[in-house]
């Protein structure tokens, strides 16, 4: 009996032992380098603050860019060494220049991940290239200019809900009523479901759950991320199977409505019936192509709904709390809008207040705080000896550099004329960028900015935004989100008819 329980202590012993050494194999790797970096701890590396909620990832990753002024510092993603680029020319260079040699996320694409493997998002080279250039065309110009009536009808919806839900109430939370904008518009614009999300909708919700509140959704994500291995062995699915489900019912029934009525909308379904027509050995199954179809959806409503409702929000709570801001944008609004009879995309981009509006409302607030790379190949720094090997992530903190005093002085205030005509240019290359930058950037960029705009001429020509009991003076975030999430997910304001 003692010798077996000597035995067993032993075998624990060597396999704590081994564990720890393999957990730390690669802990010397920056110091080797001469390469800055933070203490690693076995089993966490230097996410211990983030994975036990202290910070979230985005709150590490600022908290990084600030604790040295070098180019780039190392840390080390569990066991992986990772490294944050700080500096706008090497940001350049792995975005532009250097692409090739980082073209992937770092976020794993999971095979058995029925709607996740079809996210672009998450797709790696060659397919990511293939599909990216199939679904650009989806955003072209004269695309979006048929968009401009469809998103209209859908601004209509959001103004009749508030009118007749909200204006007698204290408090109102604008970012559910911006997520719903968007997910009518997206819907709309991109799929032909025409759905108003604003009366409490199954659809609404199955959208919003794509990405998941609980904390065991926030767990899954990020380890799609950040623990490949544990995504592998428990066959993670980095969307909500259940809501994915749903909205694939409703996708399909809509083609097959589509299919019998002969409807033609020149929208995204259409563009897909022409890319399959041009591919057939990519789409040889219905199934494949269906897959595809749903995916896109998917990922529209991901990249869509939480970032454009997110930069609506902030946008909203800043007019709020700058009724002069306000007041001349209002006024900018008003005053464009009696020169023209319907709102078209030429009456937007006159708006110029608005575009400087928008602008800094992102600067303020990415609602995609930091963006990833995954090198391909074995990568030197240029001018340097430093190694950054395959497999290797790369992290760009975007509130970091948007917050960086020596880029935005006094951060922290919402001053739009930093965008103004004679400012702009004074911006340093690669340290704006809301919406990514280089090859893979944001693919909604146009559709994202149409419908923020036509949201908020909407929402500021029929209301004023103004503070309520419950508007936070400085807004929180929450720390189990990878995207810039307002604290509980909600921003409490209160609207008043411009007619009162
Ligand atoms: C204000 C709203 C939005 C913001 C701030 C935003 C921001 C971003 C950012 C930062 C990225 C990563 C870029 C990079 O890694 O360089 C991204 C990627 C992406 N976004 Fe957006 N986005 C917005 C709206 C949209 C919309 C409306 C759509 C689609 C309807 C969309 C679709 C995508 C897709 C598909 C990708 C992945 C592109 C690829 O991997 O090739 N986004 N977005």
């Amino acid at each position: 009996m003692v010798t077996f329980l000597t035995t067993c202590i032993c075998l624990l012993v060597i396999t704590i032992i081994l564990c720890y050494f393999y957990l730390t194999r690669n802990f010397n790797y920056w110091k080797n380098q001469n390469v800055q970096c933070v203490k690693p701890i076995p089993l966490f590396g230097s996410l211990f603050s983030v994975i036990a909620q202290r910070k979230s990832i985005n709150g590490y990753l600022n908290f990084l860019y600030k604790s040295t002024t070098l180019p780039y510092i190392g840390f080390f993603v569990i066991d992986q060494p990772s490294m944050l680029i700080r500096d706008p020319a090497l940001i350049r260079r792995i975005l532009v220049g250097d692409f090739d040699s980082f073209q992937n996320r770092n976020v794993l694409n999971n095979k058995y991940d029925k709607y996740g493997k079809n996210l672009l998002s998450l797709l790696k080279q060659p397919k990511w290239k293939e599909v990216r250039s199939n679904l650009t065309s989806a955003f072209s110009s004269r695309k979006l200019r048929h968009m401009v009536p469809l998103l209209v009808e859908v601004c209509d919806d959001m103004i009749h809900y508030i009118k007749t839900d909200c204006l007698n109430l204290e408090s109102i939370d604008c970012k559910n009523i911006s997520v719903n904008y968007e997910i009518d518009a997206i819907s709309t614009c991109a799929f032909g479901i025409r759905t108003n999300s604003h009366e409490n909708s199954e659809f609404a919700t199955a959208a919003k759950n794509v990405l998941g509140t609980n904390l065991l959704r926030a767990f899954q994500m990020g380890a799609h991320f950040f623990a490949p291995l544990l995504v592998k062995i428990f066959r993670m699915k980095f969307c909500d199977p259940h809501s994915c489900l749903f909205l694939e019912k409703v996708l399909l029934k809509s083609m097959k409505e589509r299919e019998r009525l002969k409807i033609v909308r020149h929208d995204f379904l259409d563009l897909m019936k022409v890319i399959r027509a041009k591919n057939p050995q990519l789409f040889s199954r219905i199934v494949v192509y269906h897959e595809m179809v749903i995916g896109t959806f998917i990922q529209y409503l991901l990249g869509g709904l939480e970032s454009s409702g997110s930069a609506m929000t902030y946008t909203i709570y800043e007019l709020c709390m700058n009724p002069t801001i306000q007041t001349r944008l209002r006024n900018e609004i008003l005053t464009v809008l009696a020169k023209h009879e319907i709102v078209t995309q030429e009456t937007i981009q006159e708006m110029v207040y608005l575009d400087m509006v928008i602008k800094e409302s992102l600067r303020k607030y990415p609602p995609l705080p930091f963006i990833d790379r995954a090198c391909n190949t074995t990568y030197t720094i240029p001018n340097t000896d430093i190694v950054i090997k395959k497999g290797m992530p790369v992290f760009i903190s975007l509130t970091a550099l948007h917050h960086d005093e020596n880029y935005f002085p006094n951060p922290m205030l919402f001053d739009p004329e930093r965008f103004s005509s004679e400012n702009k240019s004074s911006i340093t290359p690669y340290t704006y960028m809301p919406f990514g930058d280089g090859y893979r950037n944001c693919l909604g960029i146009q559709f994202a900015i149409l419908s923020v705009s036509l949201g908020l001429i909407n929402l500021l020509s029929n209301f004023e935004v103004i503070p309520c009991k419950d508007t936070p003076s400085v807004i929180s975030y929450e720390r189990s989100s990878f995207l810039l999430t307002p604290l509980h997910n909600k921003i409490y304001v209160k609207f008043r008819s411009l007619n009162d």
